[in-house]
């Protein structure tokens, strides 16, 4: 297992609290989503809007799935990744559990699409998330629902380290953690 007071310190420097229109922090480094080092990523860059997260994002040719048109599991990956800026806003580290993408219109590569996230309600351990993708004349593209499990800093210390650089291997566990994990974090509302 990778040191918990590392992944501890990690999650502390992130938490926040985060102004509104402060650019929030990557999950991690690597991160698919939003990490600066990950090569193959796509180094979202987001915001916290009001009460909910906002980032700008243009898909390009390594996302693509039919000639010109992003592949949908590139749309799902930046809707989870944004999703789960919510977190910060939350105040407490969380792992989607449940996503749900519903395509409208071809997502286009090369294009500025505008994303947005927000909590719909919470339920005990659980939170449920609404995100959108639109293009810039406002027509949206792409919807997305989601449910994330609150957990404690533990769970990702199970898998791997998070310190920059590449991650450490997952160590030989069970794939799935056993019980009900507990939040860490300071709920904010
Ligand atoms: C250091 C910081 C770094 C921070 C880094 C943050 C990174 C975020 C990155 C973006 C997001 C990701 O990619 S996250 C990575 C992808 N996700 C994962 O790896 C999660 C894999 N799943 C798990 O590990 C596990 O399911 C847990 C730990 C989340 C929970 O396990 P469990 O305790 O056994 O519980 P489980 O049966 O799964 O059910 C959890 C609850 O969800 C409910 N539930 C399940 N499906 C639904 C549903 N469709 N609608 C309503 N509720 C549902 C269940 O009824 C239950 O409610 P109730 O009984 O409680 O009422």
């Amino acid at each position: 297992m990778a040191d918990v007071e590392a992944m501890l310190a990690h999650w502390a420097e992130r938490a926040g609290p985060h102004p509104d229109g402060a650019m929030l922090p990557p999950h991690h480094e690597q991160c698919l989503g939003c990490g600066p080092d990950n090569a193959h990523g796509h180094h979202l860059q987001v915001n916290r809007r009001g009460d909910g997260v906002a980032a700008d994002h243009v898909f390009d040719d390594r996302h693509v799935g039919a000639p010109g048109v992003v592949h949908g599991g590139a749309v799902a990956t930046v809707l989870d990744d944004l999703s789960g800026f919510l977190l910060y806003l939350v105040g407490t580290p969380a792992v989607t559990r449940q996503l749900t993408v519903d395509y409208l219109s071809p997502v286009l590569v090369g294009v500025t699409y505008r994303m947005e996230a927000r909590v719909t309600s919470r339920e005990d351990r659980k939170f449920f998330v609404a995100a959108t993708l639109s293009d810039l004349d406002g027509c949206t593209v792409a919807t997305s629902t989601a449910v994330f499990v609150t957990v404690g800093v533990e769970h990702f210390a199970r898998h791997g380290a998070v310190s920059g650089g590449s991650p450490t291997p997952p160590v030989a566990d069970d794939h799935r953690d056993s019980g009900r994990e507990g939040a860490v974090g300071q709920q904010r509302g």
